[in-house]
This record gives C-alpha cells, structure tokens and sequence, in this order.
C-alpha cells in the first residue's frame, strides 16, 4: 500500500479541501498515521483531534515525511505541511486510496439508529454465516470480525472506527476472502468525517430518540439527526423503520439521492404510521415471552414481494423491541440477494453479547444483563420484562456515565419511576466525575412513592445485594454495561469483571 503526493493532491483538490503545500517534494508514502507513537519512516502524518504541536516532532523524528493539518505548525525544523480546510475529511478520502479502495470488493451494509444498531448487527452477520459461506465481515461496538478465523475477530474500541483503522481494516478483511461487510455507523462518526466518501449498497435507519447531545458529542438533536440522516444520502438501497419519530424528514433525506423504488419501509401491522401508504413490509409477533419470539413477515409491495423474504421467522433474542431490529435484518438480506430460507436459520441462532442474557437463580429469581443505557433502552427493556412477570418486584442495578450523556440521568429517573419497584444506583463510568454525586442526580427524577431507592457505588457489591434481596417470583436487571470489561475512571479503563461475570459468581453458575 503506497500513496504518492502527486495522487494526494489530485484527491483533495478533486475535493476542494486543500489549500497549500509547504514545503512539497514528490514523496511516496508507505504508511499513514494520526498517532505519532505509531509513526514509521516515510508516513503521511495527519493532526487532528486535541492536538499538541510535540505530536509533529514526535512524529518527524520517527520519520514521517510530511503532515496534514487545518493551521500550519510552527516548527523549529523545515516540514513538508499540507495544509486542508478539514483535516478529517482528507483522512478518510486518503484512507481509501491508500488502503487502494478496498470497499469497491465489498458489498457493504451500514446500520444506524439510536437504539438496536449492535443487535441488527448481529441479527444480519448470523444470517449471512450460511449463505455467504462465511465471507461477512462486522464492524460493530461489540466485535470487530475480519475474518473467520479467531486471531481475525477482537474487541472494538468505538463503534464506527477513525477512517484510516477503517479502510485499514477493510483492506484486510478484503485481504482474508471477505466479500460482505456489516457495519454500525454511529453519528459520530459523521460529525467526525470517519467515513467521509464512504458509499454503502444498503443503509438502515433504526430510529431516533434524543441521546449523544453535550460536550464532545453533538450541540443539538438537530445536528444529530443530521449526522445520522448522511448515511441515507450515503446508501444505493435505503431502508427505514416506518415507526421512527422523525419518519417524514428522514425519508425525505433519502429520496433526496436514492429513487423511491430502493427505499423500503416496514412497519409492526398494529402501528399508527405517519406514512402508513407507503409500507412495504409489516410484522406481527407471533409468540413473544421471556423464552421465546416469532413473527411473520408480510411483503405489502410488489418491490417487497420480489425479495422473497415474507414468511415466519424464529428469533434467538427475545423483546419485542428486538422484533424491529430482526426485520430490518432481514430485508437487508433480502436485497442482498438472499432469500426467506437462507435467512432464517442464522436469525434463529443469533445471541448477542451482553443484551437480553437471562440467569436463572432458584431462590432469587431471574437475572438479566442488558445493554440499556438512556430512556428509550431503559424503558423498553423494563416494560417487556415487566410485563413478562407479573408476579414479583422488578429490581434494578443502573448507573449513569460521567462526563457525557447528562440528559441521560433524568432519563433514567424517568424510566425507573414508570416500570420499577427497586433500584441499587451504583457506578458506570464515572470518568471525571463522582459517581455519588451523578447517583443523587439520577434520584432527583425519581418517584419515591413509586421505586425504592438504594446507593451502591461498588458495583459488584451493588450486583450482589440486588441478587440476595430478590425474592423466587421478583427479576433483578443489571443495566448499562452489557459484556464491558471496564470502568471508564478518570481516563484510565479499570479492569472490571463485566456484569455478566459477577452475576454468574453470585448465582454459583461458573
Ligand atoms: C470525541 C471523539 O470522537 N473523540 C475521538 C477522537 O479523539 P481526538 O481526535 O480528539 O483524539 P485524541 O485522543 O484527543 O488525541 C488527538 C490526536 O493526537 C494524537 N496523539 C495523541 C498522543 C500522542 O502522544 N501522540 C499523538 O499523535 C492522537 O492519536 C489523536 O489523533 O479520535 C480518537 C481516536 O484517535 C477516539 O478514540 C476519540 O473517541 C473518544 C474516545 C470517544 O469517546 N468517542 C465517542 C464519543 C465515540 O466516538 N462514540 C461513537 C459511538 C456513539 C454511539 O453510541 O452512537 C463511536 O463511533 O464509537
Ligand atoms: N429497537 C430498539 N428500541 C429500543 N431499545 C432497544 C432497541 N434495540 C435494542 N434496544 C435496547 O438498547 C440496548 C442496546 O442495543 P444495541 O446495542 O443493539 O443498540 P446500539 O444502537 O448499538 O446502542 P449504542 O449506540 O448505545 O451502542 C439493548 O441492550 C436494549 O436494551
């Protein structure tokens, strides 16, 4: 992989980003970087983010050949600098030439949404195990999956990688046999141009509730659902959850670049629906309790009936509101090419780490650790479990992040006193802040006629006493955290046994 500066100026110039090259010499790049403890000789180095002018010379020294940034960087020593208009956007169109445009041999499909992005994921790459003989790719928070064997499948650090991670890690997924690639795409990463110029064979639009606003996120809910309605502009084939709040604006987006006749749009049967004529595709739940989910898909239109996708369908995860996500799975292997046959049993089998996983305990009832963590999460995963057990108390372990998602604490409080009986506040995420202080954030929305309220920073020990104060007929609900290792203290992730691990000793199941 190389990249000349002959090819780069063409490439930001085609893109009207580039402004002036200091110093410029006819180089040939054999790396790119933004982190100048990773520099090697003759790499493009890019300044971007919270950035310190000691990164350059850090980076020079170690042999980068020139740099990209917004200002020029006042240097002791001469510097090729190539100086953009966005720093970000220039990243992610030289990726891509660098890594020789590997998503021109992948079929791509990218997910967003505010809620159900990891688990439409999952829901798609199982299915596509089969038909595709293994050959999918995922880029989702949880895993990142290049290829099928175990040392090409880790741990992701953020949802949708920085564009150079990932156009690096399609050249390799491409490099491995890959031929299909799922990906989440958050809306950060529009706001931060990771996937600048990245077009997608088929993009979804989950649905939108205010999340992500505040500091290092985004200003406003309308520059959020901006950010999140790029990636129907982005995408040949579009798909949208016709119950999504916002429906009208969003569909406009994506007629605004793709022909109606590639927009699909679904629906539960039962939903009163803004754009009820235009649904291609309904479905009802034909069995949804705590150990089972099936629904049947009906194809509306001629476009939906042609992808041969209607019929019944088991689901390996239960929640109504995972019934969403499992269709917008399966259209989205519908336009594929793939067919009601070759889907269903992937979405049969499909588990995802950390959302829904139920332990069951004889004498304090049942224990689930679930990925909730805003309202909308909250809410629904409460109400389901709720209504699934009539019997008992519903108990819940919750925390609120520091630092970020502010809005999220009276969501919390808000959720809590509209489906709980019990909650042990505790810690998640912290950052820079006091968990205490963010616990007694959290209560101030609470009803205390209505839930009662502990405190309990540690968390394991918060976990442990949520367990041994429920009853046979009561449910405990660790939220938040799902298969995290970690606690994000004070910029350092701390080692943290994840929930699933402390809700197994607890209950003897190791
Ligand atoms: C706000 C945001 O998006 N920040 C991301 C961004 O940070 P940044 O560009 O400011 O980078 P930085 O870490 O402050 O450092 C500045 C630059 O100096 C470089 N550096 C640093 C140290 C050094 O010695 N030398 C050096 O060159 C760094 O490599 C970097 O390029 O680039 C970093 C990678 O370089 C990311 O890790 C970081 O994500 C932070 C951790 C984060 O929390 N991001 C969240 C908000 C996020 O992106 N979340 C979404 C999901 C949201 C959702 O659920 O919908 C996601 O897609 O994951
Ligand atoms: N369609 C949905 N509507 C409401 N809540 C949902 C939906 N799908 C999943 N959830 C809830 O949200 C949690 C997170 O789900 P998932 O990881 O699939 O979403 P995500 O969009 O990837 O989330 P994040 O952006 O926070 O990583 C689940 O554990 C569940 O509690």
């Amino acid at each position: 992989m190389t990249l000349s500066m002959e090819q780069l100026q063409i490439i930001l110039n085609e893109h009207h980003i580039l402004r002036s090259i200091q110093e410029k010499q006819p180089l040939v790049f054999q790396h790119v970087s933004y982190d100048s403890r990773r520099v090697q000789p003759d790499t493009l180095f890019f300044c971007k983010g919270d950035f310190k002018n000691s990164y350059v010379t850090m980076a020079l020294a170690r042999g980068a050949t020139a740099i990209v940034t917004e200002q020029p960087v006042d240097l002791e020593q001469q510097a090729c600098q190539i100086i953009v208009t966005d720093v970000q956007k220039a990243m992610s169109l030289l990726a891509a030439a660098f890594f020789d445009y590997p998503q021109n041999h992948l079929k791509i499909v990218a997910i967003t949404g505010t809620k159900g992005k990891t688990t439409t994921a999952y829901f798609l790459y199982q299915a596509l195990q089969q038909p595709t003989a293994k050959k999918t790719a995922l880029f989702s928070t949880v895993n990142t999956v290049l290829g099928s064997e175990p040392q090409q499948i880790f741990k992701s650090q953020l949802t949708t990688p920085e564009s150079l991670d990932l156009f690096a890690q399609m050249q390799q997924a491409v490099a491995n046999g890959m031929r299909y690639l799922i990906m989440e795409v958050s809306s950060q990463a529009y706001l931060k141009q990771r996937v600048y110029g990245l077009k997608y064979d088929v993009g979804s639009f989950l649905n939108i509730s205010p999340d992500h606003i505040g500091t290092n996120e985004h200003p406003t809910f309308a520059n959020y659902l901006h950010c999140k309605e790029q990636l129907l502009i982005n995408s040949k084939r579009v798909i949208i959850n016709a119950e999504t709040a916002h429906v009208a604006e969003i569909y406009d987006a994506a007629k605004a670049t793709t022909d109606p006749d590639q927009i699909y749009l679904f629906a539960r049967s039962s939903a009163k629906l803004q754009l009820k004529q235009m649904v291609d595709f309904t479905f009802d739940s034909t069995a949804d309790s705590l150990s089972e989910n099936q629904i049947t898909l009906n194809a509306l239109s001629e476009k939906a009936q042609a992808l041969g996708i209607a019929g019944a369908y088991t689901l390996g995860i239960t929640g109504d509101y995972n019934e969403a996500n499992a269709v917008d799975a399966i259209i989205s292997g519908g336009i594929l090419g793939f067919q009601h046959d070759q889907l269903a049993a992937g979405i049969a089998t499909t588990k995802i780490p950390g959302r829904m996983e139920a332990y069951q305990s004889a004498t304090h009832g049942t224990v689930y650790v679930d990925y909730a963590h805003n309202y909308a999460s909250t809410k629904a995963v409460l109400r389901f479990l709720k209504d699934h057990h009539p019997a008992g108390k519903v108990i819940v372990v919750l925390g609120s992040p520091g630092n970020k998602g502010i809005d999220r604490r009276a969501g919390f409080g808000q959720a809590l006193s509209e489906e709980a009986d019990e909650v042990y506040l505790t810690t998640d995420d912290p950052a820079f802040e006091d968990p205490e202080q963010i616990a007694h954030e959290i209560d101030h929305h609470i009803d205390h006629q209505r839930v009662q309220v502990h405190f309990e920073m540690d968390r394991i020990q918060a976990i442990q006493t949520a367990i041994e104060q429920a009853g046979p007929d009561d449910l405990v609900a660790v939220l938040g955290k799902g298969q995290d290792p970690y606690q994000k203290i004070k910029g350092v992730d701390t080692p943290y046994p994840t929930d699933s691990s402390v809700v197994k000793k607890q209950l003897q199941l190791d």
